[in-house]
Order: structure tokens, then sequence, then C-alpha cells
């Protein structure tokens, strides 16, 4: 697979994501219930080759963004339950692995879906937030909602969340107030919890890249099917 403005990573990605069945077309019902013609579901990165190209297309996202001129300085890095808690703790592995000097003490947390009430007890796993600076890594934003409780029960915490990454932006708008109403123009949900929380919130690839990135490479009614998609659910910032 070649492309002309995607980095050689992101690219190894995307194969992977193929290659591995991550990333699939047809007709998928989402947690919005919009019905999407592709599918990222990361719960499949659960061999080993596929879940070291996920974490190392997060680690050096994440070393790209700590080397530019605005980095981030977060102590823990945070995977909300479920899927994204091995993809939170590979990440660090693979950041001290390809920047020891930086990141060898680099630590994970992440939460229970229910409260734990026997034992240490709680609703966290892993390092303590409070007083920290955090880095949520996630598999996909639609809607944001996964997000906002995860950035919830941080600063409950204590921790300060200082920045998202996800493996993948699906670029969609909310959805209504009123519902899924497709006339009604909505921002996207990334820019809202950016202006939300005055945070940034960035991907390693977005629609936009995996159309291009497989324009050629898959079937041509897929990319379609994507395209319109792309269209339908547009946002409006
Ligand atoms: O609501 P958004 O922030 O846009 O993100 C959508 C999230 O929903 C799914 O996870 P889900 O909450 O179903 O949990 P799971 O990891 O246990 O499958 C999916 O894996 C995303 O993480
Ligand atoms: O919105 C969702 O539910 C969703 C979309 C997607 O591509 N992958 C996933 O795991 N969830």
């Amino acid at each position: 697979m070649s492309s002309t403005t995607l980095a050689p990573y992101k690219v190894e990605f995307l194969q992977a994501a193929i290659n591995g069945g991550v990333l699939k077309f047809g007709s998928f019902e989402l947690k919005s219930k919009r019905i999407s013609p592709y599918f990222f579901n990361a719960g499949d990165f659960y061999r080993a080759d596929l879940l070291r190209a996920i974490s190392t297309a997060y680690a050096k996202t994440i070393i790209e963004v700590e080397e530019s001129s605005s980095p981030l300085d977060f102590d823990i890095v945070f995977g909300p339950a479920y899927k994204a808690i091995p993809l939170s703790t590979s990440t660090v592995d693979k950041l001290a692995d390809l920047k020891p000097e930086k990141y060898e003490k680099m630590c994970y947390s992440f939460d229970r879906k229910e409260a734990k009430d026997h034992g240490e007890g709680g609703k966290i796993v892993g390092a303590p937030l409070k007083g920290k600076r955090v880095l949520i890594v996630d598999d996909v934003v639609t809607a944001g909602t996964a997000k906002r409780e995860a950035i919830g029960k941080i600063r409950q915490e204590g921790g300060i969340v200082v920045g998202i990454l996800v493996a993948l932006d699906r670029m969609e708008k909310l959805p209504a107030p009123n519902g899924d109403d497709p006339s009604t123009p909505m921002p996207s949900a990334i820019g809202e919890l950016r202006k939300e929380y005055g945070i940034p919130v960035f991907a390693i690839l977005t629609l936009n890249d995996i159309i291009e990135g497989l324009k050629g490479k898959i079937a041509k009614e897929d990319i379609e099917r994507m395209e319109e998609y792309r269209v339908k659910y547009a946002a409006s910032d």
C-alpha cells in the first residue's frame, strides 16, 4: 500500500487493520444507532502482531505531538474500559521501547465499568490519578459519549485530562437534540470535545485518510458507500 499524504507509520497501521480484519466493510449498527458502511473493531487487535501495530501507531503519534511546539507533558496514559484497556497498556510499553530515556517510567491506568466493593475497591486500576496529567487513549470517536464519561471519572479522582488520542476519527456530526435528524446541521463530535474541555483531540487516522488511503485497494462500491456516509453525517464545523 502506498500513499502520498499519509505518514508511513499511518499507512502501515491502516494496512495492518485491513489485513487483521479490524477494519471491515458492509453494514454495521453503531452505538449511536447510525448504520455505517464501515466498522473499526479495536477488540480485534487481539493477536500479538496486530497489538504491536496499533501500539506502535499510538506511540509514534504521541511522540510526534510531544516533539511538537505544543507538547502535552502527560504523566499517565488512561484507557477507558473495556476495549481501550489493552490499548493503553501496550502503548505505554511501546513508548518505553521507542524512547526509553523519556518513557521508561510512564504509567497507565484504566477504569472499571462497575465499582469493585472488596479488596482494593474503587473504580480505577493502575496509577493513581490525583494531581496527574492524563492522556486518554481510545479506539474511536463517534459521538464522544464514552470520552465524556472517562473525563468525568478522571476528574472525580483528581486527575487533569490534557488530551485525547483515538485510533480513528469517524468525522461524524453529533446527533441532533431531537434524534438523528439528517437535515439539522450539527457540529462534529471531536470539535465539541475540543471546545467543551479546551483540550487537543487527535487521531492516528480519520475517515478521510481511510477513503484516500484505500482508493484502488478495496472494492469501489465500499469506497462509494463511505463517501456517501461522509456526506450524510458531515459536521457543520
Ligand atoms: O461514544 P464515543 O466516545 O464516541 O465512542 C464510541 C465508543 O463506543 C464504543 O465503546 P463502548 O463504550 O461501547 O465500550 P467497550 O469498549 O466496552 O466496547 C467504542 O469502542 C468507542 O470507544
Ligand atoms: O460508534 C461506534 O459504536 C463504533 C464505531 C466503530 O467504527 N467502531 C466501534 O467499535 N464502535
